[in-house]
């Protein structure tokens, strides 16, 4: 094989026994009667970016939190680059978005940059953070004079500021329009590229298919399912069933395989494991079915199964 056919095919961090950079070990964290966390395990791998996911409540802050040094396990561990994250040689070493109402609205974008690169010892270039997070020509423009989207990307810039090793993103392309989005998911393929270690958390699943090399989603304190994106789809229950049809959901669900049954503007759906038995059934007892579809599930019916949302 030739050298570019090798170049051609690389492998994703996780495949490799990647040095681990950041590490929850069967982590519990209580706040008053309120379990946040439940034996939590994860590992972060150099040059990975892992997204985060769960429904509301599950953990998912807390988790980030643990890893920012911001507070301690009830029990367990938390590591990073090897150290108790709330030592300072190791937050160093990571960058995270804040939310916007942690800015000072008062500040310039360039002030802003000049204001976080003096928080570490060997900052990027504020050149380097305008280019990467896209914010030519605003430099000089008011906080409070920016977009949603400029607002967003100003944030991202202020993560990378320290040239950070392990970066923290939370919910980064929230209020970015498409073209926006994209631009961004460009850059934070190119952390990856570069050797850094991204965690995102996102309610936008679609980000985390186009972007995690690995997908871990928590419920309830705990990680309830972890792959790549494709491995998690291939773990929601089988096919999905689109069709109109009389029968009625209550009935669609005591089938055999169907694993949930729902009908919503006339349409109904039925994710069954085995497609073909169910509709064998359907069929026998309604003869008028049409407008049929079968369909892989999608990250989102793959998640909703997986947490049981
Ligand atoms: N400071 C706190 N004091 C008391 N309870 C808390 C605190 N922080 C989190 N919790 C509780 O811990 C649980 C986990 O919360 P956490 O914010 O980690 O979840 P999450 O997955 O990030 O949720 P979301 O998607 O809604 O942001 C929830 O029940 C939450 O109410």
């Amino acid at each position: 094989m030739h050298t570019a056919e090798l170049q051609a095919t690389p492998i994703a961090p996780h495949e490799q026994a990647a040095e681990a950079v950041a590490t929850l070990t069967s982590v519990t964290k209580s706040y008053g009667p309120v379990q946040a966390l439940d034996g939590l395990n994860l590992t972060l791998r150099k040059g990975e970016i892992v997204a985060l996911l769960g429904p509301n409540g599950a953990g998912k802050s807390t988790a980030v939190r643990l890893l920012l040094g911001l507070c301690a396990p009830t029990t367990g561990e938390a590591r990073i680059f090897g150290r108790d994250p709330r030592e300072a040689l190791a937050r160093e070493r990571i960058g995270a978005m804040l939310q916007v109402a942690a800015l000072p609205r008062t500040l310039k974008v360039k002030e802003h940059i000049d204001l976080f690169r003096s928080y570490y010892p060997a900052p990027l270039p504020a050149a380097e953070v305008v280019r990467i997070a896209q914010l030519e020509g605003i430099e000089n423009r008011l906080f409070e004079a920016l977009s949603g989207g400029q607002q967003q990307r100003l944030l991202f810039g202020l993560a990378l500021c320290g040239n950070p090793d392990l970066v923290f993103l939370d919910e980064p392309t929230v209020g970015m329009d498409i073209e926006a989005r994209r631009g961004l998911w460009i850059q934070i393929r190119a952390l990856a590229a570069q050797g850094k270690t991204v965690l995102l958390t996102t309610h936008y699943l679609e980000e985390a298919d186009a972007l995690a090399h690995r997908i871990v989603v928590v419920n309830k304190g705990r990680v309830v399912s972890e792959g790549t994106p494709a491995e998690i789809k291939s773990r929601g229950a089988g096919r999905l069933i689109r069709c109109r049809t009389a029968l009625r959901p209550e009935l669609l669900r005591t089938l055999s395989t169907v694993t949930s049954a729902e009908v919503a503007d006339g349409l109904t759906t039925v994710m069954a494991a085995s497609p073909e038995t169910a509709l064998r059934e359907m069929f026998a007892l309604d003869r008028e079915l049409h407008s049929l579809e079968v369909v892989s599930p999608g990250l989102e019916d793959a998640f909703l199964a997986i947490t049981g949302s």
